[in-house]
């Protein structure tokens, strides 16, 4: 045991740790409000947990758990077939939804499977990350015929998620000082989509990643996890990487891209990796927050002003989406596209 095909093996810099010591953990927060006064309590926990870590925990966040429990018993169900039955539904360049085994982050591939799929289907997306190419593309899903009710299953929970998605959006939106639905525009033809990541046992959980070092995109991110554990976080003041602990049936919130920009560089999207293990699988399921494809995304004019001024130039969420989603097909030469790109001065990354 212990060996793995080289195109898994992280360079030794990137490795997982495993260290053992206690350490800081991001903020759990409780979103049932039943006094008055609760909801700017609630506010201000989400601003300082996006300035500080660009993560937190959420519960009593409204989704039931017995859909969690559907989804789960769907996910199993569906991974635990053998990969002829899986690649049924494989993805490929016509057909960008559906089952995926080989991904790569930053040019290694990970230690996982994925199945993803549209919100809203279809939704349509540039057909390139060509500036000039104003051609679009329709995306739309790809649906397992096993286990059945897989399809009504994902679809009720991607509603539930949305609406906790919009939810948080709100109160992100207030916490920047913006009106609650200040943000909300940017999402009318959304080009949200959830994936299952399913983490098979590794052999070699030294060398591999599940999910490679990376920063989400969007404007956030809605994970439920399993209680196996291994999603890492990178420390805002220190980049030292931070176990996420599983808590049950809450959901894991990240701040993308997007909303970094959005912020102005206040809210920070968090580089994040996941972790494998020799003796147990994993399953997550992130929801992706992702704007329509013809937003724009820039600093919101409410937050800048001579003294903070704009720290990024104008750009397309679409065209963002499109140049990124490139690399999930084949190992690529260049580095995956980054708002860095688009930072006013060469400030670099913090
Ligand atoms: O599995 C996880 O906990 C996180 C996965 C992740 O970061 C992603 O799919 O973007
Ligand atoms: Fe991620």
């Amino acid at each position: 045991m212990g060996e793995i095909d080289v195109a898994f093996i992280q360079e030794s810099e990137f490795r997982p740790k495993f260290r053992t010591t206690e350490v800081d953990e991001i903020p759990v927060i409780n979103l049932s409000v039943s006094n008055p006064g609760d909801t700017e309590k609630i506010v201000s926990e989400i601003g300082s947990a996006c300035e500080k870590w660009g993560f937190f925990q959420v519960i009593n966040h409204g989704v039931s758990v017995e859909l969690r429990r559907r989804i789960e018993k769907v996910a199993k169900e569906f991974f635990d077939q053998p990969l002829e039955q899986k690649k049924k539904v494989k993805r490929d360049e016509l057909y960008p939804m559906g089952f995926y085994d080989s991904e790569h982050t930053k040019n290694v591939r990970d230690w996982k499977e994925v199945f993803d799929y549209l919100v809203v289907d279809p939704s349509f997306i540039p057909a390139s990350a060509d500036p000039d190419d104003k051609e679009l593309r329709a995306l739309t899903n790809q649906w397992p015929h096993y286990p059945p009710e897989f399809r009504e299953v994902c679809q009720e929970y991607s509603r539930e998620v949305e609406k906790l998605a919009f939810k948080l959006l709100e109160l992100i939106s207030l916490s920047l000082g913006l009106p609650a639905d200040g943000l909300s525009g940017y999402f009318k033809d959304q080009i949200s989509f959830c994936r299952f990541n399913y983490y098979p046992p590794c052999p070699a959980p030294h060398l591999a990643l599940g999910v490679g070092r990376h920063k989400d995109g969007g404007a956030l991110t809605v994970l439920a996890q399993d209680d196996v554990g291994g999603l890492e976080i990178s420390r805002r003041s220190d980049g030292e990487w931070i176990p996420v602990k599983p808590i049950p049936d809450a959901f894991i919130i990240n701040i993308g891209n997007c909303m970094q920009v959005w912020s102005n560089d206040k809210y920070w999207s968090a580089e994040h990796r996941v972790v494998v293990n020799s003796q147990k699988e994993r399953f997550s399921l992130p929801f992706f927050f992702f704007p329509s494809h013809y937003a724009q995304i820039k600093p919101v004019d409410e937050l800048i002003n001579d003294q903070n001024p704009a720290k990024y130039k104008e750009f397309n969420w679409g065209k963002f989406f499109a140049s990124r989603n490139r690399s999930d097909f084949k190992r690529q030469e260049i580095e995956n596209i980054q708002i860095d790109h688009f930072k006013v001065t060469s400030q670099g990354s913090e």
